[in-house]
């Protein structure tokens, strides 16, 4: 790594040795970052102006817009009846609208979330030269279920790299993730899956319910949550975050994401279209709150409640400071369900939006595209 580093940020280094030590050698933008030579954001992390997040409209968006686009929801009082209906009005109308809302009281020990945000640090802390063993599928014994790497998509042209380096655990089975996902974070990453499943179960029995269906069985639980995948994202400090972006606008996948996020801040979302119009700025920041986890509706969930539900688009700004860390769990179909709108959300005469389609398809779909927005839909729309 050293005659490399040493050379990179003098302007002798082209982009394509920069992108091979940071995407193909799979030193990631930390191992960039760590060189301790970066004075500047190199041109492949150079985000067009239009794709750029300005810290002023994100402070002042986050004093305004906070409180009424997002509530805090304490999930316990789903127990207490004379709460409920009042809590479950509260995650309806929040999948319905923003998408995104934060739980508190979920279930998860804090004690876990801390151990997990610790994990992550672990497991980015290590040299290179081990975590590119998991981009490479080297490590021994090698396994599909495990991907390291940095950027969403960085062998798209055309696209600058997204400021942030990340490692992605499927889930298959407990003993397949005990052996194969890595021991810095496996333990803690295996028991945040867990234990968060019940509260996803209970979430998406609300939202369901609210669509008519009264339990969720044990078919539908596999629709809803059969696919799971814990992933850490590590997004080093920036010289200058105002021309990069951590992650780029896109929706999620799956039915829910679950998501940890540290104390330092830079998730943002965007505000429905028809909630514009007493905004100056279209995007607001999700607040870190300590021992709350950030809850946000996926495709997959937008397209069995037939439009119902809202993906929220999101997208994570950089800072200067100090790296941040998040974790989210993504709650999927399992890839070979097919899915559409469900036949209860569509009957008397109404309309689907979405054809049925082989989550695999979805999947391949999603992954083969740069992050834009919420056109993964596409793939599915029905135009009307
Ligand atoms: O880091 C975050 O806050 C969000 C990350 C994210 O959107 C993702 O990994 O899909
Ligand atoms: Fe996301």
């Amino acid at each position: 790594m050293a005659p490399v580093a040493a050379g990179l940020f003098h302007g002798d280094i082209d982009d394509k040795t920069l992108y091979n030590f940071v995407v193909v050698e799979g030193n990631g933008v930390k191992g960039m970052v760590d060189s301790g030579l970066l004075s500047e954001v190199p041109n492949l992390f150079i985000q067009p102006q239009h794709e750029r997040i300005q810290f002023v409209t994100a402070v002042k968006n986050k004093e305004v817009k906070t409180t009424k686009h997002l509530p805090i929801i304490d999930l316990s009082e789903l127990d207490d009846p004379t709460k409920h209906e009042e809590v479950v009005r509260k995650l309806v109308d929040a999948a319905e609208s923003l998408g995104f809302f934060q739980i508190m009281n979920h279930g998860v020990p804090s004690e876990l979330l801390e151990r997990l945000k610790q994990a992550a640090h672990n497991f980015f802390n290590q040299p290179p030269e081990y975590k590119s063993l998991y981009l490479r599928g080297r490590v021994s014994p090698s396994s599909p279920i495990v991907k390291y790497g940095t950027s969403f998509a960085p062998e798209k042209a055309g696209k600058a790299l997204e400021w942030k380096d990340f490692v992605s655990m499927i889930y298959t089975s407990d003993s397949d993730a005990l052996q194969f996902w890595p021991q810095e974070c496996k333990e803690a990453a295996l028991e945040y899956l867990k234990t968060s499943s019940k509260m996803v179960r209970r979430i998406l029995e609300v939202l369901f319910g609210n669509l008519g269906l009264e339990v969720i069985d044990k078919n539908e639980e596999y629709l809803y949550m059969g696919g799971m995948r814990v992933n850490m994202n590590f997004y080093p400090p920036c010289p200058d975050p105002e021309l990069t972006v951590g992650v780029a606008p896109h929706s999620d996948m799956g039915t829910l994401t679950v998501l940890l996020q540290d104390g330092i801040g830079g998730l943002h979302v965007k505000i429905n279209e028809d909630e514009q119009e007493e905004s100056d700025g279209e995007w607001i920041e999700i607040p870190p709150i300590p021992s709350a986890l950030v809850i946000n509706v996926g495709d997959s969930l937008q397209i069995l409640s037939n439009g119902r539900y809202k993906s929220a688009e999101h997208r994570v700004r950089t800072t200067s400071t100090q790296s941040r860390v998040s974790i989210p769990l993504f709650v999927a179909p399992r890839p070979g369900d097919k899915i559409g709108p469900l036949p209860q959300v569509v009957e008397n005469g109404g309309i689907p939006h979405y054809r049925d389609f082989l989550c695999a398809e979805y999947m391949n779909n999603f992954f083969g595209k740069a992050h834009e927005g919420k056109k993964s839909l596409d793939f599915a729309k029905i135009s009307p």
